[in-house]
C-alpha cells in the first residue's frame, strides 16, 4: 500500500476594488481587494487544489463551481474543511504543506504566523507542518505590475 502522496496547487486572482485581501484565512488590510466569486483566498485555494491533487480528486472548481451561488463571497475555510473531510474519509491526512505567495504587496511576512495558525488548526496538524513563504516577482509580469496575486502550494499526505 502506498504510504505517502504528493499534490501541488496554483491559484491566481486579479486585484480589484476593496480594502483587504484574505490570505490563509487571515484578513490583511490592503489598498485593493481581489476579484473572485468567493473571498478569493489564493492561499487556501492553492492548498485545496494540492490536497485534492494528491488523491486525484479533481480541482476546487469541480467541487465548488464558480457558477454556484452558494459560494458567492464564501469563506474559503469552508473549502478547506471539505477537502480535509475528503482526505479523512479516505484514510489520509496532511503530513506537511509548503505555500508560497507571489505579490509585490501586501507584505505577507508579518501575517505568516497567523496564517499558519489558521491552517494548522483547520487541518489538525502541528504548526511546524505548515509553511508560508512569500516573494515578489521583482516587478516582472502580472504580479510584478501589481495586477494580481498568486499562490503555489505543495502538500504531502500520509496515512491517518
Ligand atoms: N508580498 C511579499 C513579498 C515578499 N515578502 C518578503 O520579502 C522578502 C524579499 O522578497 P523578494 O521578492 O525581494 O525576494 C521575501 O523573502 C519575503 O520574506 C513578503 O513578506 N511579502
Ligand atoms: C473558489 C471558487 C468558488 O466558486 O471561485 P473563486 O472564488 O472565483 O476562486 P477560484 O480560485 O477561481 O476557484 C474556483 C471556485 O471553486
Amino acid at each position: 500500500m502506498t504510504d505517502i502522496r504528493i499534490g501541488q496547487g496554483l491559484d491566481v486572482h486579479a486585484f480589484g476594488a476593496g480594502d483587504h485581501v484574505m490570505l490563509g484565512g487571515v484578513r490583511i488590510p490592503h489598498t485593493q481587494g481581489v476579484q473572485a466569486h468567493s473571498d478569493g483566498d489564493v492561499v487556501l485555494h492553492a492548498l485545496c487544489d494540492a490536497m485534492l491533487g494528491a488523491l486525484a480528486l479533481g480541482d476546487i472548481g469541480r467541487h465548488f463551481p464558480p457558477s454556484d451561488p452558494r459560494w458567492k463571497d464564501a469563506d474559503s475555510r469552508v473549502f478547506l474543511r471539505h477537502c480535509q473531510a475528503l482526505l479523512s474519509e479516505r484514510g489520509w491526512r496532511v503530513g506537511n504543506c509548503d505555500i508560497t505567495v507571489i505579490c509585490e504587496a501586501p507584505k505577507v511576512g508579518p501575517h505568516a504566523l497567523a496564517m499558519r495558525e489558521v491552517i494548522a488548526a483547520e487541518l489538525g496538524i502541528a504548526l511546524d507542518a505548515v509553511s508560508i513563504k512569500a516573494t515578489t516577482s521583482e516587478r516582472l509580469g502580472f504580479t510584478g505590475r501589481g495586477e494580481g496575486i498568486a499562490a503555489q502550494a505543495v502538500c504531502l499526505l500520509v496515512r491517518a
